[in-house]
């Protein structure tokens, strides 16, 4: 016999038709952190909106995987639905897993090998640049490192740095709009011609145009490319038709999307903490002076960074980027002893996750070496910062890779300074964010001196 439900308890301090808008409003991230103590499954409520957030480690694994079919991506993803109607990150049901079996073979760990040497060859000039620049604003910098790798590795394409920075302004925008429409939800709003609505409008236009640009040039000389785009250009349905030019759109954008600016604010926050650390600095420059050499970059090669992965893996875990994740349940399903309504809209965070005490020892402090096999692991189900299940993150490895990658080969080359200014807090867009970050790129006077490949 099934017990009977529980009910989860609405977070303290719910106003009257306004909920909890105000500490949701003042503070996002301390809100949600602060809601870990009334328990595993709690609620709160934006207006009429009632909101339950899922706190346990064992929970969310239930909810990612073996209930997975309960629920769809929820409230922020359907926003997210402004950079292409149907791609990947937002795609339901079986059109989610066509497309996902699709893609997926360009991502695996063999794949990501091939791309290391254009991720090589794309970040070592821009590096090289910072050389006749001030001080720099980090997570733009790391934006357009991380844009560039995408559109090498994935559609053979390099934006100079001006159409690259109309881009990001494009992305960022359109992110500030599903994230303030998720919150907030007000369809009629969305439609009307204010100038906020226009401005989410134009940022669309600019990212069509990008990507069509790339697409068309694939359709103009086929038998120049073999990359994702050729891919999608490629592919067929059971029937032999090939996927709309819409589709193809929507996935490229999708892919520029979820690649760039989640691996750029983890690099961000990872040359944070290295530039108040120089025990850690220190550390890194030993190991990749020891292990880079003028040889190009291998996944062999990174798999011996082994500390610089560990710096990686840490940012992750401190700075979690995709730190607001929602589901919706489907239909009546039932959670940890809790029953969900059909429609329920739910939110989990990796970075609530990833700073419980109860699960990480001294979960504020910054400690690659807490990542040594030698030290006790948390469980795998409380490090998610791709998530887990069949929605886990299908560019997990080529974002590692990545990272460390470009985490080695500045080390080699510059000391990322602070400017000093007022003090760095995590933002929660829809990543977290550094408040600002402004750093100088010093040349290592000392360590192996790389050269571009
Ligand atoms: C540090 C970097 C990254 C982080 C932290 C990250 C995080 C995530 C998370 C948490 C999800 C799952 C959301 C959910 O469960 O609803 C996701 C999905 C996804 N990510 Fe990433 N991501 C990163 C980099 C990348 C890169 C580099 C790419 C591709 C180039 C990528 C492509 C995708 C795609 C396509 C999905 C949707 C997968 C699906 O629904 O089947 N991500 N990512």
């Amino acid at each position: 016999m099934n017990a009977a439900p529980h009910v989860p308890p609405y977070a303290p301090g719910r106003v009257p038709l306004i909920g909890h808008a105000v500490p949701l409003a003042r503070d996002r991230l301390a809100f949600l952190q602060g809601l870990r103590e009334h328990g595993p499954i709690v609620r709160f409520s934006i207006g009429p909106k009632t909101v339950t957030v899922i706190n346990s480690p064992d929970l969310l694994q239930e909810m990612l995987t073996t209930k997975s079919r309960h629920f769809s991506k929820g409230l922020l993803f359907e926003k997210l639905k402004l950079f292409g109607k149907d791609a990947l990150p937002v795609a339901e049901g079986s059109r989610h897993l066509t497309r996902r079996r699709l893609m997926q073979p360009a991502f695996h760990r063999r794949q990501v090998d091939g791309y290391i040497r254009t991720m090589h060859t794309t970040v070592d000039p821009m590096i090289a640049a910072w050389q006749s620049m001030g001080p720099l604003d980090l997570k733009t910098e790391m934006q357009l490192m991380t844009q560039n790798v995408v559109m090498a590795a994935l559609f053979s394409t390099t934006p100079d740095r001006e159409s690259g920075h109309a881009i990001l302004e494009s992305v960022d925008t359109l992110f500030a709009a599903a994230l303030r429409r998720a919150l907030l939800p007000l369809p009629l709003l969305e439609r009307l011609p204010t100038p906020g609505n226009r401005k989410v409008r134009q940022a669309g236009r600019v990212m069509r145009a990008a990507v069509g640009e790339i697409i068309a040039d694939h359709l103009a000389n086929p038998e120049a490319y073999d990359d994702v785009v050729s891919l999608l250009l490629s592919a067929r349905d059971q029937d032999g038709a090939p996927l709309a030019d819409e589709d193809i759109l929507s996935e490229v954008t999708g892919l520029l999307a979820a690649g760039s600016e989640t691996t750029a604010v983890t690099l961000t926050w990872l040359f944070h903490e290295l530039g108040r650390r120089p025990d850690l600095e220190r550390r890194l420059h030993g190991e990749v002076d020891a292990v880079l050499t003028d040889e190009p970059l291998t996944m062999r090669s990174l798999t011996r960074l082994t500390f610089t992965r560990r710096l990686v893996d840490e940012s992750l875990r401190m700075y979690s980027p995709a730190w607001l994740v929602t589901r919706r349940a489907t239909e009546a399903v039932r959670l940890g002893g809790v029953d969900l309504r059909a429609g329920e809209d739910i939110v989990w965070s990796p970075y609530t996750l990833h700073r419980d005490p109860a699960l990480y020892p001294d979960p504020l402090c910054f400690d690659p070496d807490r990542w040594l096999p030698e030290r006790p692991q948390p469980p795998k189900e409380a490090y998610i910062p791709f998530g887990a299940g069949k929605r886990q993150c299908m560019g997990n490895e080529f974002a590692l890779a990545e990272a460390t990658l470009i985490t080695a080969l500045i080390a080699s080359r510059r000391r990322l300074r602070p400017v000093p200014g007022p003090a760095v807090r995590p933002v929660g867009e829809i990543t977290l964010h550094p408040s600002a970050l402004r750093m100088t790129a010093e040349p290592r006077t000392h360590g192996r001196r790389r050269e571009a490949v």
